[in-house]
């Protein structure tokens, strides 16, 4: 197996093939409750007959140790051996749950992603960052470890909750702002909807690739991919704390998109034009989320946990000019939580 990524109709009969290979014990394929439903039916004929199911609860609340302990405790029960393949069918969280867990037991066995959110396939199961939420903060507990391959079929989109594509764009717009000024410019101006999926998810991991090539274990430009993430998982790890304010990793992304452009801004790297093409894009797809100006400290104070940091210093990745990012920029708490007032004072 290698560590390939298969985008269009070949991707499931490629993955077929390779669950039939002699070299493979047994099949497990984790999934959460709605993929179960939704995009099962479609990878079902690729499985062999005696594959194993194993189901977690779908949301962000359970990209934790304890659904772990629930995949790990059924493959111990089934006496998974090392030459089982684990097979995560579904968004980023199955994604990233699924690659943590595998890479964990018995010291490693090999996983394939097969992405099933627009998220996921532009993203998520690219680039072999895998891991869980703990006490709060994102992504805390992780490893890099690359897939034995990941099988994109864009088919699956076809049930996805349309703001759930959209959570996924935030990314899709996160690398045109890092690397592609001209994908970003012709596409602010045809809009977020479209039939065909393949040719944005095609050119996304083409760059994904490219990045993680150079630097696959994020000690340089990797952190490019980070852009937007500082302030955005700030956020997100905020209001997963509210109850019933929930936000999707996107849509935090997307926020952070904003405020991270402002202060490029501010830093002297991103002009005032720019930064107004930023705001008119991502406000032409995306909500603003609501959140009170009294929040706004306790907000960027997650910042201090962001994994770019070295010690006390908020190392932050900006733009120079749209579609060129700039890795570690030091910036201040101050800075991240007068952003966030800047995006709260902002009409959408
Ligand atoms: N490892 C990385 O490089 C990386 C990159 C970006 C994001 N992430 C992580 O990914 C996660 C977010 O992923 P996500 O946005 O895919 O969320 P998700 O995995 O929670 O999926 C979103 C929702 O869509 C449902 N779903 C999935 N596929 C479906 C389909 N085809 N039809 C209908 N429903 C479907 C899921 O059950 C879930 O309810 C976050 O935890 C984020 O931190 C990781
Ligand atoms: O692949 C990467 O590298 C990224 O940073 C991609 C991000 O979109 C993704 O959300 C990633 O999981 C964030 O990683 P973290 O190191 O900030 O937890
Ligand atoms: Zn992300």
């Amino acid at each position: 197996m290698d560590n390939s990524v298969i985008i269009g109709p070949e991707a499931l009969p490629a993955l077929g093939e390779l669950l039939h290979r002699p070299a493979v014990s047994r099949v497990f394929v984790l999934v959460d409750g709605n993929t179960a439903r939704q995009c099962l039916p479609l990878l079902e004929k690729q499985l062999p007959a005696d594959y194993k199911l194993i189901e977690i609860p779908a949301g962000e609340e359970y990209k934790t140790l304890a659904s772990c302990d629930v995949l790990w405790g059924e493959l111990t029960e089934q006496r998974a051996d090392r030459h089982a393949v684990l097979v995560n069918l579904g968004g980023g969280v199955v994604t990233d749950l699924g690659g943590f867990a595998a890479a964990l037991y018995k010291r490693g066995i090999r996983f394939v992603q097969v992405p099933t959110t627009l998220l996921a396939q532009v993203d998520a199961s690219v680039g072999g960052k895998t891991g869980v939420d703990f006490q709060g903060y994102k992504n805390q507990l992780g490893v890099f470890q690359e897939p034995a391959g990941v099988f994109i079929e864009p088919r699956f989109l076809q049930t996805l909750d349309p703001r759930q594509v959209k959570s996924g764009y935030a990314e899709v717009i996160k690398h045109w702002l890092i690397a592609d000024a001209d994908a970003f410019n012709t596409n602010r101006r045809l809009g977020w909807l479209t039939d065909d999926w393949t040719p944005i998810i095609r050119a996304s991991v083409a760059l994904k690739q490219r990045i993680v090539a150079e630097d696959p274990l994020e000690s340089g430009p990797r952190k490019l991919l980070n852009f937007g993430h500082t302030v955005g998982h700030a956020l997100e790890s905020y209001l997963l704390t509210q109850p019933s304010r929930e936000i999707l990793h996107g849509e935090a992304v997307a926020a952070g998109l904003v405020c991270e452009s402002w202060i490029s801004v501010q830093h002297g790297l991103l002009t005032a034009e720019e930064l107004d093409k930023i705001e008119t894009f991502v406000f032409s797809v995306f909500d603003k989320i609501p959140f009170v100006s009294l929040e706004t400290e306790a907000i960027a104070e997650f910042a201090l946990q962001d994994k770019k940091n070295t010690g006390t210093t908020i190392n932050c990745t900006l733009l120079q000019g749209i579609g060129t990012g700039v890795f570690d920029q030091p910036v201040t708490l101050a800075e991240i939580a007068e952003s966030l007032r800047y995006y709260h004072r902002l009409q959408a």
